[in-house]
């Protein structure tokens, strides 16, 4: 137990330049006790800037940042909270001539190992084996081990079904779950929609340094609304598609694609002025909601606003 009423993570304000380089600006948010919270935004958005404070590895240029109620720049406090916990990189990387069971051996000196064997049950691995020959996916099967082995209050994970099989990745989610019904806490960043879908209660999504969302799955994908393809006989411009309840229309190859409120009679009256050749009618996939905040431009890398 964390011993403090604290949420697991409190981000308050955090900052952090790498000189002239923003990684994380203005960041607050907290991750309750129990939940699973997903931390996305396209790459070089400042996740793993965020998590490497989070663990005391750098140094915030403003604001603060407790781990199970501790400020991770106090390194005595710091080093208390990181008992109850996991952590994943996205780098995993051991001493490439020691056994898997070696590495095992050493974390579980270090914090405990209570669910060493089980966990190697769910997640095998080679154990006799050197490191430096397993395949990625051994290596990170092992990593998980590691991170899991001695139950910890908070998991903090880099991208950590990256180079895992579907099956394995199951497993994972499995493992969360059962976690959150014990009351612990699972922090990770992800690139996999899907999987964000599967498991998370709640996303944070970051952008350019910033947080521009944060709220739960269901909230984020109600708010999608419906998507509509239609493809029509007749070729009228997007605009003339649109009604009181269109979020946006675009035409692509032929068809026009309409994202709405579940405003159906608005929609059967407007495409009533044309010839329907074909419709479709969904709700937004969680691809469809998500690319809208990652947006369509790439990171740049060098300074660009503010
Ligand atoms: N050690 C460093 N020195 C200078 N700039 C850095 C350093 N680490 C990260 N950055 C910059 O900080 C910004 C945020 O990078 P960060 O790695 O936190 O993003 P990310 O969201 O984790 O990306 P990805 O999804 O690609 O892992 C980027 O512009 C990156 O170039």
């Amino acid at each position: 137990m964390s011993g403090s009423d604290a949420p697991p993570i409190e981000i308050d304000g955090l900052t952090k330049y790498y000189g002239d380089v923003r990684g994380v600006e203005d960041l607050t948010f907290s991750v309750a006790s129990g939940e699973i919270f997903g931390f996305l935004g396209p790459n070089g958005a400042g996740k793993s800037t965020a998590i490497r404070v989070l663990l005391g590895l750098l140094k915030p240029t403003d604001g603060a940042a407790t781990l199970l109620g501790r400020d991770v720049t106090d390194r005595a406090a710091l080093r208390e909270a990181k008992r109850e916990l996991g952590y994943l990189p996205s780098d995993v990387r051991f001493y490439d001539r020691v056994t898997g069971a070696e590495v095992l051996d050493y974390f579980g000196r270090l914090r405990g190992e209570g669910r060493r064997s089980e966990l190697l049950e769910r997640f095998p691995v080679p154990l006799d084996r050197p490191v430096r020959a397993y395949s990625s996916g051994n290596r990170q099967k092992l990593a998980i081990v590691a991170t899991f082995m001695h139950d910890p209050e908070l998991a903090i994970m880099d991208e950590p079904t990256a180079g895992l099989d579907p099956l394995v990745q199951n497993e994972f989610y499995e493992l969360l779950d059962e976690r959150k019904r014990q009351g612990q806490t699972s922090f990770f960043s992800s690139h996999v929609l899907s999987e964000v879908r599967r498991v998370c209660d709640r996303v944070g999504i970051i952008r350019r340094g910033r947080l521009i969302e944060l709220d739960t799955v269901e909230n984020i994908l109600a708010a999608g609304g419906t998507v509509v393809t239609a493809r029509l006989a007749e070729d009228p411009p997007p605009e003339d598609l649109e009604f009181p309840g269109t979020s946006s229309v675009e035409r692509r190859d032929g068809e026009y694609s309409l994202v709405l409120a579940r405003e159906f009679d608005a929609l059967i009256d407007r495409l009533h002025e044309y010839t329907v050749l074909d419709l479709e009618v969904r709700d937004a996939s969680i691809d469809d909601v998500f690319m809208h905040f990652y947006g369509d431009d790439a990171e740049p890398e060098e300074e660009s606003d503010t």
